[in-house]
């Protein structure tokens, strides 16, 4: 029997539900399971200055150090424990911090543009995509970023229309098609939740 740990992709445009599906999905099948997020990977770009760094397109595949997510993955994937670094949106910059994280039977890989890449997608045993509409999508984002990211309206407008939106048209939408599974309207979805937890859980048993 393969005992190696499963591995749940979780993609989507960005606040589409993705860390409310992945933590719905560790609750009901593995409550010891890890969700390594893609956004932890994101470059440091500390020789950069913050007012520049705040300008940069973090919605382009090139802004993340996905080798380094990949090798986490396999190191796991292998039984191996890592210590993954430690991102803040705030500074837009790593904190200099890391966690140590040991590997367990079921691993959830989530971002936007993980399903963009090809050596991360060979990792993942299932795929899901939380479809959620643009609009619906934009309001949740600017809240989130107001409240939690540290984001005044006019940055977030900016960077809304110059590089989250056209990135999300060129790379996110057109990666929708590697999903094994496209899940309308999120973790807000009992359904297709239900779904997708019984054929997890069968997977795994
Ligand atoms: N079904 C929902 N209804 C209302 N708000 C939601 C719903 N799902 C997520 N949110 C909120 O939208 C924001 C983004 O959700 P999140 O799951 O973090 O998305 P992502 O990980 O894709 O960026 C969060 O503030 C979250 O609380
Ligand atoms: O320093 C940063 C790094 C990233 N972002 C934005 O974050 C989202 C991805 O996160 P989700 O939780 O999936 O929304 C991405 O669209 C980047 O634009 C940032 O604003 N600052």
């Amino acid at each position: 029997m393969d005992c190696s740990p499963f591995v749940i992709g979780v993609a989507g445009g960005t606040a589409s539900g993705k860390t409310t599906l992945s933590t719905k999905l560790k609750q009901a099948i593995a409550d010891d399971a890890i969700i390594l997020s893609h956004d932890f990977y994101y470059r440091a770009n500390s020789e950069i200055p913050f007012e520049q760094r705040i300008k940069l397109n973090y919605d382009h595949p090139n802004a993340f150090d996905t080798d380094l997510l990949v090798e986490d993955v396999k190191k796991l994937k292998s039984g191996r424990a890592i210590d993954r670094p430690v991102y803040s949106f705030v500074t837009y910059t790593r904190t200099g911090e890391t966690v140590h994280v040991e590997p367990t039977r079921v691993i959830i890989v989530e971002g936007i543009l993980i399903f963009e890449n090809k050596d991360l997608l060979d990792l993942m045993d299932i795929k899901v995509f939380v479809d959620t509409d643009a609009d619906i999508r934009l309001l949740r984002r600017l809240t989130r970023d107001v409240k939690e990211r540290g984001r005044s309206l006019d940055s977030f407008i900016a960077q809304y229309i110059n590089t989250v939106k056209p990135m999300h048209e060129q790379f996110v939408e057109p990666s929708k098609k590697n999903a094994d599974i496209i899940i309308p309207q999120g973790g807000e979805n009992p359904v297709a939740l239900h779904m997708l937890i019984d054929h997890i859980k069968a997977l795994i048993r």
